[in-house]
């Protein structure tokens, strides 16, 4: 009997192969033109990288540092860890042909992480149903929308300067936990419509979708965690970032719930009589504008909400609140430039306090913005992006073979002298038209490029500037940490290790 089964599974050994013959050439072929690319220093048999990629996010920083430094790697080198392996990508000819097209919209492994939490909401999703969904999000962000956040943009910058002038003044404090608070706010607001501190369970979800981010951040350092069924039946971790995941879902369903209730449809028009709109008056958010589409145009249905708001949730908070705190830190370090941003606010604003910055103000401010995007290139909150490949991409370096994960490393494109002359120089003259017009368009790309960019970009930049507007103008910065003391970490986004620190000092009236 044993002899029989034998030869049974011997002889269909051929017959397996011949089956899938294709596949398997098709995979020889892929890793024959993926291990032609160099392998990242200090690769071990089997275990790859992993010695260095499964370590502390401060260890993960500096070793890919390393790497993306290192002249023999470039332009594009593999990292590998146990049976996965990536492509890692410094040269902005290569992003752009990963991120210009709709070809590549398939993002990597390492997004399957917030999958459980986002569902497939736009920064998740590919395909068809990604472009879909971007068309229906698009209009939500346009500026006539924007316009109407600006008023709740400048609530959140009164309370974190009441904050500073209560507890703050004069010695050094920590920005980033303000900085991230702050931002929870505007986006809780203008994405839910609520306040956190005044909506029952609010506090508990601002803990629980932290605690969630830690999770996932951890998850994306520990390969044997990697696989979905191990982690989340077998492991602790898995299941407490389950349980975490369910308590989120069930805290913003109940919102959804409560507003779709009383919910009452709008016109919306999009052209530039803002005035004249019935969504100004109601101050919309975007949770409302997503439940007006799925009435009004059955574009969208209560899963793909709840996916976008938690998205939104995850990508609109921190991303922020992070340039925000490296934006003031340089600024502190930066005495003359913090002065001329000073006198532009005071400029266009003058000295009265109770004026608050409008649209058309936010928008004059062209130093303000040269600053930010300044430090969205030292400081990109999102430190590196992932795409897989759908097809072969033929490149001076050789072929990226279809269906190969690569890691856009932002942080590096951002620092190559190649494109950023003394690149470590704090100089938001850079971003002077007269000196943007020979750059390679993708050696700068905070927000990736192409199709599938960042959204909320514009949403980012008017908030940051809405709450420099209302720092700058009561205090003045002084340094105590600057780029050099910084210890900076590998999470999903780029974290100063130990926050960080800066002197609020009252200015004269
Ligand atoms: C300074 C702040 C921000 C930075 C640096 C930033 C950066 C980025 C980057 C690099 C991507 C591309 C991710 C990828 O391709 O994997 C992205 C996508 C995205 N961002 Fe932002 N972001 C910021 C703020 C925001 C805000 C405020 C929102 C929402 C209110 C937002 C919503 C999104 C969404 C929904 C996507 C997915 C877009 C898509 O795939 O179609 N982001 N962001």
């Amino acid at each position: 009997m044993y002899l029989e089964c034998f030869i049974i599974l011997i002889s269909s050994i051929p017959l397996l192969l011949i089956y899938y013959y294709k596949d398997i050439k098709e995979w020889i072929r892929y890793r024959r033109l993926s291990f032609k690319f160099p392998v990242a220093d200090e690769n071990i048999f089997i275990l790859g990288n992993l010695l260095d990629l499964a370590t502390s996010n401060e260890h993960v920083f500096n070793a890919v540092r390393k790497w993306n430094k290192s002249e023999h790697l470039k332009p594009a080198y593999l990292v590998t860890a146990g049976p996965y392996f990536a492509l890692n990508v410094l040269c902005p000819d290569i992003v752009e042909a990963l991120v210009s097209s709709t070809k590549h919209l398939q993002k990597s492994l390492i997004y399957s992480f917030v999958k459980k939490w986002l569902g497939l909401g736009l920064l998740t999703n590919t395909g068809d149903s990604w472009q879909a969904r971007r068309k229906v999000l698009t209009p939500a962000f346009h500026f006539s929308i924007l316009q109407g956040f600006i008023s709740l943009f400048n609530d959140e910058t009164r309370k974190m300067v009441e904050l500073i002038k209560g507890n703050h003044l004069n010695v050094p404090v920590n920005i980033a936990p303000i900085a991230s608070d702050a931002t929870l706010y505007g986006i809780n607001g203008t994405s839910m419509g609520i306040r956190l501190d005044q909506v029952e369970g609010g506090e508990e979800y601002q803990n629980n979708i932290r605690k969630l981010s830690n999770c996932i951040s951890l998850r994306s350092l520990r390969p044997w965690y990697f696989n979905d069924i191990f982690y989340f039946f077998i492991t602790t971790a898995g299941r407490y970032e389950y349980k975490l995941t369910k308590a989120v879902h069930r805290f913003v369903d109940d919102i959804i719930k409560k507003k779709a209730k009383t919910f009452e449809t709008f016109n919306i028009s999009t052209d530039n009589n803002f005035e004249q709109f019935e969504y100004r008056k109601k101050k919309l958010a975007l949770l409302d504008l997503l439940l007006n589409d799925k009435i009004k145009n059955n574009s969208i249905d209560d899963q793909g909400i709840r996916d976008e708001v938690n998205t939104f949730m995850f990508e609109g908070h921190d991303t922020t609140a992070v340039n925000l705190t490296f934006t003031l830190m340089l600024l502190a370090c930066h005495r003359k430039i913090q002065d001329e941003v000073y006198e532009e606010i005071i400029h266009i604003l003058g000295t009265d306090l109770k004026k608050e910055p409008t649209y058309n103000d936010l928008q004059e401010m062209g130093l303000m913005e040269r600053c930010i995007k300044e430090s969205l290139r030292l400081y990109p909150s999102v430190p590196f992006i992932g795409r897989v490949t759908s097809e072969d991409i033929v490149t001076r370096a050789g072929i990226i073979p279809k269906g190969l994960s690569t890691h856009i490393h932002i942080y590096d494109i951002h620092r190559d002298p190649k494109y950023w002359p003394n690149p470590e120089k704090f100089d938001p003259s850079r971003f002077l038209p007269e000196n943007c017009r020979d750059r390679h368009p993708y050696s700068y790309i905070p927000f990736s490029g192409g199709p599938r960019n960042c959204i909320g970009q514009r949403f980012a930049i008017l908030e940051v500037k809405t709450v420099l507007c209302g720092i700058l103008r009561n205090f003045i910065l002084e340094p105590v940490d600057t780029p050099e003391t910084l210890v900076l970490i590998q999470e999903l986004i780029l974290r100063a290790r130990d926050g960080v620190k800066i002197k609020f000092v009252p200015r004269e009236k």
